[in-house]
């Protein structure tokens, strides 16, 4: 009998149990849209509808931009235990290892979670660890918000919300909540020793609570998404584009007809992986209710009224896997 014995690391990271060995092959669907062709607004929102993700090509932020990032957060997660511990404990930003949030999740990770300011620079209140960091985190969320916007913009005019910058704009506000998060998921040599039916958690499911993330992932796969018919399916990775992921808020905004979509990462046996995500939130006083145009007369809104900081609160209480919209549902 082979017993396997797991590392305490291990202890509290849950597994994650795929139906199909391996956890299913690749989603080959993944809708990718090029925001500045004709028909971009249309087709996102077609994306949106049907899985609540896409990815954007040919974005026109420079690779070496993301590279630039990506090199130096390796560079700063391959420092000793001790220096990485300097930037953190995550509370909620900063350097955080295995534990996400304040109440008990636990994943096969380190990241560094930043705030971000208006001017699209680290915020002062976010340990960094080196200048250099900083430097390559300043350039790489300047970029990025800037794709975050275009899609905003997208979806505004795919549904036909005026003016355009409607939902933009929540964003580009003074005061608005921008998180910028880098993981790295370390090789987990111990999935060798699982049956091909489990993985080990990186990141459990969850859904984002801001209006839209915009993620730039390594070569290695590991991120799963789950179709509007419950199934898991793994996106396969590509360092070239971004992959859009719909938020609660923006959930909310358009009174359901855009679903948030919960996603996960499971860990890989052999290779790390880094991924970058910037997660494009509004001022804490920003208002969440679906807008106007997206009701019909006499139509009432699905969730009662609420604020971006009462949902962040609410956020912050609630494990990863919660549904966080339900009590905000009438
Ligand atoms: C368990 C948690 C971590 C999280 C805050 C929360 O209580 C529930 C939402 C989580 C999440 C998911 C998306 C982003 O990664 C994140 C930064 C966010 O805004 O909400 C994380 C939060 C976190 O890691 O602190
Ligand atoms: O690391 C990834 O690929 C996804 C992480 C994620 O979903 C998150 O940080 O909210
Ligand atoms: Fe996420």
């Amino acid at each position: 009998m082979v017993v396997l014995a797991k590392p305490p690391a291990l202890d509290q990271i849950s597994l994650v149990r795929s139906p199909e060995p391996g956890g299913g092959s690749p989603f080959l669907g993944v809708p990718a849209v090029d925001l500045c062709s004709p028909g971009a607004a249309l087709a996102v929102v077609d994306a949106c509808e049907r899985f609540g993700f896409f990815k954007v090509v040919n974005h026109g932020v420079p690779a070496g931009v993301a590279d630039r990032l990506e090199a130096e957060a390796v560079a700063f997660f391959a420092r000793p235990q001790a220096e990485k511990d300097a930037s953190g404990p995550a509370d909620p930003l900063g350097y955080g290892s295995k534990r996400i949030g304040r109440n008990g999740d636990m994943g096969w990770l380190e990241y560094l979670l930043l705030a971000v300011d208006q001017g699209s620079a680290v915020s002062k209140a976010s340990p960094v660890p080196s200048s250099s960091l900083r430097d390559a985190v300043n350039e790489y969320v300047g970029a990025v918000r800037g794709v975050a916007a275009s899609v905003l913009e997208a979806v505004a005019e795919g549904l036909g919300v005026a003016p355009r910058d409607a939902l933009s704009r929540m964003v580009a506000d003074a005061g608005s909540d921008q998180v910028f998060r880098v993981n790295h998921y370390p090789p987990c040599p111990l999935l060798q020793r699982l049956p091909d039916s489990c993985s080990v958690t990186g990141f459990g499911e969850h859904t984002d609570p801001q209006l839209v993330s915009v993620l730039r992932s390594n070569g290695t796969a590991g991120l799963q998404l789950a179709l509007r018919d419950g199934r898991w399916v793994p996106v396969p990775p590509d360092r070239d584009a971004f992959v859009v992921i719909v938020g609660d808020s923006l959930e909310v905004l358009t009174n359901g007809r855009l679903k948030s979509v919960r996603h996960r990462v499971v860990a890989n046996s052999l290779k790390p992986r880094v991924s970058m995500i910037y997660f494009a939130g509004p001022a804490p006083a920003q208002r969440i209710a679906p807008l106007p145009e997206l009701l019909g007369h006499g139509e009432q809104g699905l969730y009662r009224d609420f604020t971006w900081g009462d949902y962040k609160k609410a956020a912050y209480r609630s494990r990863l896997g919660d549904n966080r919209l339900d009590p905000f549902r009438i």
